[in-house]
């Protein structure tokens, strides 16, 4: 097997092991079928998992980071924060020698965000140092101060997807990339995304990865 993509010391290789283990360990108990997203009840059982992006699709995302040198990323649905750590990584090792740049995060779980902070702290500074975390509904958090961003990570209920999209569109850059999860799995449910992201002029141009469940790539050039 091919050594990791992801350049990060032994304790935080280690650390993602064991977090990406134990989010497969949870989502192996979630009940099924599930209540629809954006409800009550699925707010309910939700609110204590950390449901990570697979550990494949988060190495892809790091490589993809590195090549486009990302410098603002946003993540919409950070939850235990698995993601971000690969997101910090690689905007730390983009920015190094310049100016930092940062990666917003955003969760609306207070005891969620708690769990994050703390496995970045484990991490170390230089994960911790550059996340910006908007604890808040992200329709809310995500209104101001973006910058200029490189990069946007939809990893949301999907009925929030398409509302975060819209929040950082103006902000991105000509090129910008935007990941999508499980859309393959579940294009019914992302028909008002793709509407939108398919409709002429829109900028947007997307292809689906043969990930589980389908990833979705996506980059913006609004002028052609
Ligand atoms: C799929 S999880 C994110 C997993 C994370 N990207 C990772 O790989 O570790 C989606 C997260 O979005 C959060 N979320 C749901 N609705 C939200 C909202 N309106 N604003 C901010 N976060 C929200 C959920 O609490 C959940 O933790």
């Amino acid at each position: 097997m091919a050594p990791s993509p992801v350049a990060a010391p032994p304790h935080v290789h280690a650390l993602l092991k064991d977090l990406h283990a134990r989010s497969l360990e949870e989502e192996s108990h979630l009940p099924s079928p599930m209540p629809l997203r954006c409800t009550p009840e699925f707010d309910d059982i939700m609110k204590d998992k950390f449901i990570a992006l697979d550990q494949d699709k988060c190495e892809f995302v790091y490589q993809m980071l590195r090549a486009i040198g990302a410098k603002t990323v946003v993540e919409a649905g950070t939850s235990f924060g698995v993601s971000t750590i690969y997101l910090a990584l690689a905007v730390t090792q983009n920015t190094a020698g310049s100016s930092p740049g940062k990666v917003i995060a955003t969760e609306n779980e207070p005891d969620k965000a708690n769990k994050a902070i703390e496995h970045w702290s484990q991490a170390g500074d230089s994960v911790k140092s550059v996340i910006d975390l908007r604890l808040g509904d992200l329709r809310e958090t995500l209104k101001k101060d973006l910058g200029i961003v490189d990069f946007l990570l939809l990893d949301i209920w999907i009925p929030l997807a398409l509302p975060a999209l819209k929040l950082v569109q103006p902000s991105m850059r000509p090129g910008a990339v935007i990941v999508v999860d499980n859309t393959t799995d579940n294009s019914l449910s992302y028909a008002d995304l793709f509407a939108y992201t398919d409709a002429p002029g829109s900028g947007f141009r997307r292809l689906a990865m043969p990930y589980s469940g389908g990833l979705e790539f996506m980059v913006y050039h609004p002028d052609n």
